[in-house]
């Protein structure tokens, strides 16, 4: 008999869930803990019947957006009766079985609950308070921290996990930023998971050294993101970022189109999606999908060492026509395509990025003659929202044939490239490539970032643009 080798690859499945949150009523006098609760537990009713869809799918874990569950517009003191003192996860506690062991916590028991009775580890944003005294350093006047805080509870209800957000962004002046980055991993069956919420993703740490240094697989992603094209729309920067870092990343929005909050996924490097980008109506969404336990044994871009790759490419002439245009407040060096084929090569400080490309035939010469495309680049630090340095190479539709208008958010585009490829020499090895297409959608199986010549490549019909970002 001929022995049979079969290598079995282990997956799980995973869940996002997008979600309209009920907001609070905005308030200068703080409700009282019982209309606080309330209004937690009318959103955890939604959640509920998410986390049963996905346990009845076969899910083994589900991601619920940050701010699901308490909503937005608070002040310190507007926050404080949403908060719960929540453990570390060392103490070992099912609040389910033991729901007095820690005070009250109505909305920690009800979480665990909730994953006990459907076997399902349930990912959760909630608020942390840890009183402190004012006489020590750091301790804020009103004598304790509150915390922007993503727990995990396993499938028998344990709390697993408890991740104090580190970059706050703007107006989340309710919450105190932990006065060194937390780095919170924990093992499962399928896979070691890695947790952060939203505006951290755009840091070194915890973010990248979740990975680097942790070697986790997967990221577990509460966010509230507001979509800014061409560059931070949602699902093109989570998708790019599984793919840069060589990681499963689940991201799980808040829906909410007039705030442009929309875009969940279950990414993977090699998979992009599926998503959920939905401007037209107020639906929350539940996104299911089967992952590679350990996507990182297949792939990993984050070694490449773009800075000498790009060192040995050839240059191509830069256009004469060079001018400055503004991509989301960042000064960008952009050059116009002119022809229907070509190379170019463009820089800013010390970043050079190169394209070539083709756009098809029919496109190239009737159609779309009014839509301008430019390549871009920019290598400089971004200060609005908070600062991080930014280098980035694009090729982007301008808004209208006015030059001027290049950088702006486009979101539709009909200009058909037959192929085209985009590198830079990036002064860092993480490297996040996003090809967006028209009507924000992604371009799965349609690009690939070459990683024996190392240059983005674009296949067909790339509507809108290709860029690569990155975060020294
Ligand atoms: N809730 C958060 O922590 C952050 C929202 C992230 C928003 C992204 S990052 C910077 C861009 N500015 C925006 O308005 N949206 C983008």
């Amino acid at each position: 008999m001929l022995a049979s080798f079969w290598c079995s690859v282990k997956k799980f499945i995973a869940a996002v869930y997008e979600h309209n949150v009920i907001l609070p009523e905005e308030t200068a006098t703080p409700v009282t803990k019982q209309e606080a609760l309330d209004l937690m537990n009318r959103n955890i009713d939604i959640l509920e019947n998410a986390i049963k869809r996905a346990a009845q799918k076969g899910a083994h874990i589900i991601v619920t957006p940050e701010d699901g569950i308490y909503g937005w517009r608070f002040t310190r003191e507007t926050i404080n009766p949403y908060l719960e003192d929540i453990p570390d996860p060392k103490v070992n506690w099912i609040p389910c079985n033991d729901p007095k062991r820690y005070g009250i916590n109505p909305v920690q028991t009800r979480l665990s609950c909730l994953a006990k009775q459907n076997s399902i580890y349930v990912v959760a944003n909630i608020g942390d308070k840890k009183y402190c005294n004012t006489s020590e350093a750091g301790c804020p006047k009103d004598g304790q921290y509150n915390y922007n805080t993503a727990v995990v509870y396993d499938s028998e209800g344990k709390l697993i996990a408890r991740y104090h957000k580190q970059h706050l962004f703007l107006g989340e002046t309710q919450f105190n930023a932990p006065h060194e980055a937390e780095i919170v991993s924990f093992d499962t069956p399928f896979g070691r998971f890695g947790i952060f919420i939203c505006f951290d993703v755009l840091f070194h740490d915890p973010a990248v050294a979740l990975v680097v240094d942790h070697n986790v697989d997967t990221i577990l992603f509460p966010t509230a993101w507001m979509n800014v094209l061409p560059h931070l729309s949602a699902i093109e920067f989570h998708s790019a970022w599984a793919m840069g870092m060589g990681v499963n990343f689940l991201s799980s929005n808040t829906h909410l189109t007039t705030r442009r909050m929309t875009g969940s996924g279950v990414f993977s490097p090699e998979n992009i999606g599926p998503y959920y980008y939905n401007m037209d109506s107020e639906d929350g969404h539940l996104v299911i999908s089967e992952l590679i336990a350990h996507p990182r044994n297949t792939s990993t871009y984050y070694g490449i060492k773009w800075n000498q790759y790009a060192s040995t490419i050839k240059k191509f002439p830069s256009g004469t026509n060079v001018f400055k245009g503004n991509v989301f407040f960042d000064e960008f060096t952009f050059t116009e395509l002119k022809e229907p084929q070509g190379s170019y090569t463009i820089c800013q400080n010390d970043l050079c990025c190169h394209l070539s490309y083709k756009k098809a035939r029919n496109d190239a010469h009737k159609i779309h003659k009014n839509e301008i495309y430019v390549i871009g680049a920019f290598d400089g630090l971004h200060v609005v929202e908070g600062q991080y340095h930014l280098q980035v190479c694009t090729l982007l539709k301008c808004l209208s044939s006015d030059l001027q208008t290049c950088g702006e958010s486009v979101d539709t585009a009909s200009t058909k490239f037959e192929s085209f490829s985009l590198s830079g020499n990036f002064s860092t090895n993480f490297v996040f490539p996003e090809v967006l297409l028209d009507k924000v959608n992604l371009a799965p199986n349609m690009f690939k970032v070459n990683t024996c010549i190392m240059l983005i490549i674009c296949f067909y019909e790339v509507r809108l643009f290709c860029s690569c970002d990155c975060i020294k």
